[in-house]
């Protein structure tokens, strides 16, 4: 008896190429043979795909290729010595290129007028290829990003703890512009505020939409607040990748003695000098606000910060305190070496270069900016001795991290590029190709929040641009306060009803912008009796 398929070809006659096909599928010794085929056209699509995804690997760095003529040619000695002067050709060709050591900081400090502002590059507009391609990065689109292709996978779920006068207003601006790239959520403070409800410890219940469970996930939380981790985690998935940045305590507590000038500490004090004569004997930590003008770096990683050169146990609150901060924070990064704290935060999360490119906002004008003598800057350093301590370790970790995750090659070529890429945005976007004083901003709603006594600059942008170019570029520029409204408007726009008709008529942003009355301030409002006690 034949089986039927046997059966079946042996009624078929061998006329046509279609029966033929047929006789061979049905021949078992056949079958085998188109297995056999098969498999080997699998086995060769196979390695062609591993060997695409090899040379993909070798690329893991978009390549860049810029015609302009550079400021200069770029070694590790003239990045890092240019990092130390506004003009290169002042660089010591001995300095050193990190600040491994107390000696070293100093150093730094002697220089701090350090230029990142994009107004040190050729504003040439021949970049094209790249601004494109920067802007389809960071268009709303929702595109992917040139994350190192099949290496890792582009990080979503982040804390920054944002703290005060480290630079970390522009990387706000970086993770907004991510954010909102790839419609992401933010952990954004209540209300419409602008912080966390600093300077009190952080709670879940200050962030927007948690009690009302209006929002489900949340993928980055970056607005200022005072650290504690047990609560954060209560609000962030589990794998979210925790920041931050430091800067040193010296030019910080300068900028801050400018800035919060309001303190209770610092009222009627009209230099640093002034305010060390008298804080033995007049510096009352338990105002409000004062917090500012101690140890703050500590204070926000929500720690003690009551420490000082001569405490006893300073020894055992610095260890502390670095322990507590390595173990909550997967990267620390250094404001005095921004593009290198931007390469090495793009490694870690597996971001483009592009991702991370930024102008350097809410920085202050030359004229209220203080030179600081050598015993002032000693005597900053044993007030806010923790601090200092802090600033010492993870700058010395910083460099540590560099070496071991990039190397000094690759770190050189890659902060060569987003130098590059940022001079070629400012060629594109900016008007004199720099920052500019408030009072010369045109469009009041980029103008930055002005605080104390300090002047804080702003930009202006180019006319001649296209619609999506002025959008990219006025992201790039969009000072904290109304990004961070933009950003809760989009996400709430429940709460904002005039905003909700104007977004769809795209109309929201130039009435958004017309309307800041919240103040990015010390929350002066707070009554005594809310202050939030020590830890
Ligand atoms: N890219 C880059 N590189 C180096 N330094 C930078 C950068 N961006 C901002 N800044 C400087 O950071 C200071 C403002 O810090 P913040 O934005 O953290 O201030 S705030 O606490 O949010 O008000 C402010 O310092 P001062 O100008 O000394 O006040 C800025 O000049």
């Amino acid at each position: 008896m034949l089986s039927p398929s046997k059966r079946w070809r042996k009624e078929q006659p061998l006329h046509s190429l279609t029966s033929c096909v047929r006789r061979v599928l049905c021949s078992r010794r056949h079958s085998l043979w188109i297995l056999l085929v098969l498999v080997l056209v699998c086995i060769a699509f196979q390695t062609f795909v591993a060997r695409q995804a090899r040379n993909d690997k070798g690329n893991e760095v978009p390549q860049l290729h810029f015609t302009v003529n550079k400021p200069q040619s770029f070694s590790l000695d003239s990045i890092l010595g240019n990092f130390w002067s506004n003009s290169a050709e002042t660089v010591s060709p001995g300095l050193s290129s990190s600040l491994h050591s107390e000696k070293e900081a100093d150093s730094h400090l002697q220089n701090e007028d350090f230029a990142t502002t994009p107004n040190r590059f050729s504003t040439k507009r021949s970049y094209k290829s790249t601004v494109s391609k920067f802007r389809h990065f960071s268009s709303s689109k929702f595109l992917p990003s040139s994350s190192i292709p099949g290496k890792c996978k582009e990080k979503t779920h982040i804390v920054f703890l944002k703290t005060h006068k480290t630079a970390s207003s522009t990387i706000l601006n970086i993770l907004y512009r991510f954010g909102e790239s790839r419609n992401l959520t933010f952990a954004l403070p209540l209300n419409k505020n602008s912080q966390l409800f600093y300077p009190f410890y952080f709670a879940p219940h200050f962030v927007e939409g948690v009690t009302s469970h209006r929002i489900s996930e949340f993928h980055i939380m970056c607005n200022h607040m005072r650290f504690r981790k047990s609560e954060v985690a209560k609000v962030m998935p589990r794998d979210t990748f925790y920041f931050s940045i430091l800067r040193n305590p010296v030019s910080m507590m300068e900028s801050i003695f400018i800035y919060y000038k309001s303190i209770p500490a610092f009222h009627g004090k009209r230099t640093l000098d002034d305010f060390f004569n008298s804080s033995k004997t007049h510096y009352n930590a338990s105002l409000v606000n004062n917090h500012y003008a101690h140890n703050i770096l500590a204070f926000d990683f929500g720690l003690n910060n009551s420490a000082t050169f001569d405490s006893p146990d300073l020894e055992k609150q610095v260890s502390d305190a670095i322990f507590a901060i390595e173990r909550d924070f997967g990267l620390v990064l250094i404001s005095e070496y921004f593009e290198e704290s931007m390469v090495l935060l793009r490694r870690s999360l597996c971001w483009s270069l592009e991702d991370v490119a930024s102008f350097k906002l809410n920085s202050r004008s030359d004229r209220t900016r203080r030179k600081l003598s050598p015993e002032t800057a000693d005597k900053i350093k044993k007030w806010n001795a923790l601090d200092w301590r802090i600033y010492l370790h993870f700058n010395a970790t910083f460099w540590q991290k560099l070496d071991t995750v990039i190397g000094r090659q690759q770190l050189e070529e890659e902060v060569s590029e987003l130098r590059a890429l940022q001079a070629e945005l400012a060629g594109v976007c900016l008007k004199d190709g720099g920052a500019v004083e408030p009072s010369k901003i045109k469009d009041a709603g980029l103008k930055p929040f002005q605080y104390g006594a300090a002047v804080i600059q702003g930009y202006n942008l180019n006319a001649d641009m296209d619609n999506r170019t002025r959008e990219m570029c006025e992201r790039l520029i969009l000072p904290e306060l109304q990004y961070t409204e933009r950003v809760f408007v989009r996400q709430f726009p429940e709460k904002a009803p005039w905003h909700k008709q104007a977004l769809n008529t795209g109309q929201a942003w130039p009435r958004a912008k017309r309307r800041f009355t919240h103040l990015k301030m010390p929350q002066s409002a707070l009554s005594q009796h809310n202050k939030p006690t020590a830890p």
